[in-house]
């Protein structure tokens, strides 16, 4: 890869010398024709000028063949290592991080270091060998115009340095405010729904508008910043040949030099211009890329906190999860803050369902979240399988554990692949479809079977679009297909009508049989699930129990179950589990609820 940039550089410096061969020829056949004009030296001398015009234009071809092939696979590895980071950075990274920044960084400023690999930095190398070889041609015509050349290299080289500095704070401002623009743009559409609802689009107009704004003053000033530098590299040449032009017409004149040298130093001058120009776009190009590296590198450097330890134990699979004094306060939260979770005390057993109630707030979510690692325990052990989640491997970790989220994200894909992620990959195509056809079971997703591909079926922001409904059972599937020990599920059903919810929770409560379920409830229907409940109160368990003992004992858990169905009174609640509870309406409520669409 770097020997072909080295070739590349070198071919390019060849085209630009054999370019600056061309004067010197035109030296010799002017003082030659002028001394003894023959038509054979004129032939000879366009002969020798037609070769060195072709061999420039190889050298230039060469070049970009060179240069083209590991500037785009430079790039290609950067854009897959900063992929691979961003998967194994912490969730508290992504908090942290807009979207809109890490995809400007992944795209355009990548982009721009695969220009620079490819083009700039061979050009600078070529342009800075030109120069010095044409000083040199300068110093061997006549050493009173190298002299008189030599001196504009300090001014520029002030200005160079002036520039540098300016030239790399708007270049940096500027990728910032492509990122921000970005955020913008991506939120905007993701939320087309809700500012259409409220009549808002004119709001993410505005907003989009001063975004742009923004990027334009800065990108104005970036322009005149580079404007005035190309202006100053262009014009110290030029006025240069007006003073060279001037003394040597004199030197000519009182025979002290040949014509032909003027000629050749003019011709010579001329073809240094352009490098000299184009130098200073390089050396913009070179500072607008260091910018973008230095974007690059914050992330690549930023620490994976979270990853597998160096000699991973491997226990026993068997379904153990349990939560030793876990206390936890997001990276983000204020230093004076309580935490959301002190002093967690949790011991499930093998095969039990669990269910995590608490009021909204109260951090059931962040709790579960801790289990596969997906944020570390600031305090105490999460054991799973008996051994501190530390000490596995996450991979191995996270085979052992399946999530389901409320918000149910689906990847654009098809339904198949979607409900597969977890599968391991070593699983044969029977025993794929098989884990399919199970997960779709359970979760009732037997919807998929009438899309129009079935399980083929493209969905996410590329297919089709699914209901909050159908995408939490597909969710659900996705974890149920996983065959995983422990089971964490965030209020899976929060989006399903009351009946298909009790067509799940009875199949769950099969399948699940000898998995242990740690789940989010926000229905008494999915509280009856579990064999006991755990009431999460000002950030720790306070109780634990099964359902029936909790609501005759703790007037907390009685005020958040009473709070977490409307349609059911306290006293229904308190009715035998063989009573008929009174049918609630089955509207088909299969719109996502909250913030799940
Ligand atoms: N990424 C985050 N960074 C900082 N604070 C957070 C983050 N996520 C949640 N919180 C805060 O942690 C607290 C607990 O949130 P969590 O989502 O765990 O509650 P929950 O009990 O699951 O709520 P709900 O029942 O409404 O889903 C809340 O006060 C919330 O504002």
């Amino acid at each position: 890869m770097w020997p072909r940039l080295a070739f590349g550089a070198l071919t390019a410096a060849l085209g630009g010398i054999a370019g600056l061969i061309l004067p010197q020829l035109l030296r010799v056949l002017v003082d030659d024709l002028a001394a003894h004009p023959t038509k054979a030296t004129l032939m000879a001398g366009i002969g020798v000028m037609a070769i060195f015009g072709v061999l420039e234009a190889a050298m230039y071809a060469a070049r970009r063949q060179f240069t083209v092939k590991p500037a785009v696979a430079i790039e290609r590895q950067m854009r897959e290592d900063l992929f691979v980071r961003l998967q194994r950075l912490p969730a508290g990274f992504h908090d942290a991080w807009s979207s809109g920044q890490l995809l400007s960084r992944s795209m355009s400023d990548l982009g721009l270091v695969r220009r620079y690999l490819a083009f700039g930095s061979v050009m600078t190398v070529s342009s800075a060998v030109v120069i010095a070889v044409g000083l040199v041609m300068m110093y061997i015509l006549d050493w009173r115009f190298f002299l008189l050349y030599a001196v504009i290299v300090a001014p520029m080289f002030i200005a160079g340095t002036v520039f540098r500095t300016r030239f790399h704070q708007a270049s940096r401002r500027v990728m910032d405010l492509q990122g921000e623009l970005a955020t913008t743009v991506e939120e905007s559409v993701q939320g087309i729904r809700i500012l259409k609802a409220f009549g808002r689009a004119d709001f993410s107009a505005r907003q989009l508008v001063a975004r742009l704004s923004g990027l334009k003053q800065a990108e104005l000033g970036k322009a005149s910043t580079l404007g005035w530098f190309i202006g100053v590299v262009t014009a110290l040449p030029g006025l240069t040949m007006a003073a060279a032009l001037l003394i040597g017409v004199r030197l000519v004149v009182e025979g002290q030099m040949s014509p032909g040298t003027l000629v050749a130093f003019f011709a010579t001058a001329g073809l240094l211009s352009n490098p000299l120009a184009e130098l200073g776009q390089f050396i913009g190009m070179y500072v607008a890329t260091k910018a973008a590296l230095e974007r690059h590198v914050e992330i690549m450097r930023e620490p994976t906190s979270i990853a597998s330890p160096s000699q991973p134990e491997s226990p026993a699979r068997s379904g153990r999860l349990e939560l030793r004094g876990v206390g936890f306060r997001y990276p983000d939260a204020a230093p004076d803050a309580a935490p959301i979770l002190h002093d967690v005390n949790l011991r499930l057993t093998p095969g039990e369902t669990m269910a995590l109630v608490g009021e909204t707030g109260s951090g059931k979510s962040t709790l579960l979240q801790l289990i596969p690692r997906i944020y570390e325990a600031t305090e105490g052990t999460v054991l799973v399988d008996g051994a501190d989640v530390r000490s596995l491997a996450l991979a191995d970790l996270r085979t052992r554990i399946a999530v389901a989220f409320e918000d149910a994200t689906l990847f654009s894909d098809s339904v198949r692949r979607n409900v597969l992620l977890g599968v391991p990959a070593a699983a044969d195509d029977d025993e794929r479809e098989a884990a399919l056809a199970e997960a779709l079971r359970v979760a009732q997703a037997g919807f998929v079977a009438s899309l129009p591909e079935g399980a083929d079926t493209q969905i996410g922001e590329e297919g089709l679009s699914l209901s909050g409904g159908q995408r939490q059972r597909l969710a659900l599937a996705r974890a149920v297909a996983a065959r995983p020990d422990i089971m964490l599920l965030d209020d899976p059903l929060s989006a399903l009508d009351v009946s298909t919810e009790e067509r799940v929770i009875a199949e769950l409560g099969d399948a699940l049989a000898e998995t242990t379920t740690l789940i989010v409830a926000h229905r008494p229907s999915t509280v009856a699930l579990a064999d006991r409940v755990a009431l999460l109160e000002g950030g720790t368990i306070t109780a634990v129990g099964p359902h029936q003992q909790l609501l005759e004992e703790n007037a907390h858990y009685r005020h958040v179950i009473s709070s977490l169905h409307e349609d059911e009174t306290v006293e229904e609640l308190f009715a035998p589990e063989d009573e008929p509870v009174p049918a609630a309406p089955a509207s088909a409520d299969e719109t996502p609820k909250g913030g799940a669409a």
